[in-house]
């Protein structure tokens, strides 16, 4: 079951997404979810907002990391974050570019939720938002992030960095070509977990036309509804070299801290291989777009 991403072997096609927050779950946050991914021998993607700093997660375990990437309005503390992720030994950079603004989160506004401190921007970036009108997160995310966020960008960022750089939040063939054309390393068709915005398409439905765009030239990862090792063989199926898992990682860290997110991946590779061993795959290179239909050729095939 074992493949590479960006050169780098992991035991399954399974990888951790980046997620806000981790103290949220458990106590020792993204320190924990580390250990896990370097025990299942996977990669973990560390958030720029993440609850324990670049530095910690680093020391925490000597596994293979990626680094999210937000982009500030104030582009030192932007490039400081790149500087101290290379330093750190983490080995990509994956530039969210979903994000200009944060999707309206009612149950947020409702609750006025108040975002913890986000430990990497500690003494850099002041988040002390007024929040008395609603998300204390959106609020902080309309004063600090950077809505101008562009394709030049991407060669701003390649200027500060020898990291490979990867684009997630890719939804469209248009998109996916102009992100093969400039050359980043890799992309990750995602919605944020249809966080962002309402009627944005499920990311199964539009892996396909986005792994044709860009034809091979550079990786296409997937994430968005990952629940089952069966999601995961769809998606390799539709040509995706291999998922990032969101929510269920966090659900497992909030039940059982690093324990918790090792069962999540254990779980979600014994289906794999099951599902696997049930359609004939000996390994992950086996599986092709002869073993799932769309829904489209359901309907083409009843014509
Ligand atoms: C609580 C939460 C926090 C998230 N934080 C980030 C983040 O900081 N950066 C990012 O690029 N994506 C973030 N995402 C999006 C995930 O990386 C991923 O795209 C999404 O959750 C889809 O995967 P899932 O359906 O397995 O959760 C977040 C998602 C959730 C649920
Ligand atoms: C401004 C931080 C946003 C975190 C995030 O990406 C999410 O909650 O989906």
């Amino acid at each position: 079951m074992s493949t590479t991403v960006l050169g780098y072997n992991i035991s399954a096609p399974i990888m951790i997404a980046p997620t806000a927050l981790h103290k949220l779950a458990h106590p020792e946050g993204e320190a924990a979810t580390a250990r896990a991914a370097a025990a299942s021998k996977t990669i973990m993607i560390l958030s720029t907002t993440s609850s324990c700093t670049v530095e910690e997660v680093a020391s925490s375990c000597n596994a293979v990391r990626f680094f999210q990437l937000y982009v500030y309005k104030r582009r030192d503390i932007t490039a400081a974050l790149v500087h101290r992720a290379e330093k750190n030994g983490y080995n990509a950079l994956v530039l969210t570019v979903d994000v200009p603004r944060l999707g309206r989160r009612e149950a947020d506004i409702k609750n006025k939720m108040i975002a913890p401190r986000l430990k990497n921007l500690e003494g850099l970036l002041s988040i002390e938002v007024d929040s008395n009108s609603g998300s204390n997160l959106e609020a902080y995310a309309k004063a600090t992030m950077d809505a101008s966020l562009c394709w030049k960008d991407v060669e701003w960022l390649r200027s500060i960095t020898n990291m490979p750089i990867l684009i997630k939040g890719i939804l469209t063939r248009e998109d996916a070509i102009k992100a093969a054309e400039i050359g980043v390393a890799g992309i990750v068709v995602s919605n944020h977990g249809a966080r962002q915005l309402d009627y944005s398409p499920a990311t199964i439905t539009v892996l396909e036309e986005v792994v044709h765009a860009v034809g091979g030239k550079i990786p296409v990862l997937f994430d968005g509804g990952v629940r089952r090792g069966t999601d995961v063989f769809k998606a390799l199926a539709l040509g995706a070299q291999a998922v990032l898992i969101g929510r269920p990682v966090v659900f497992g860290l909030a039940a059982k801290g690093e324990h918790g997110v090792k069962r999540v991946i254990q779980m979600l590779k014994d289906e794999l291989e099951l599902a696997m061993a049930l359609s004939g795959c000996p390994s992950v290179k086996d599986i092709n777009r002869s073993h799932v239909r769309t829904e489209r050729e359901r309907l083409l095939s009843m014509l």
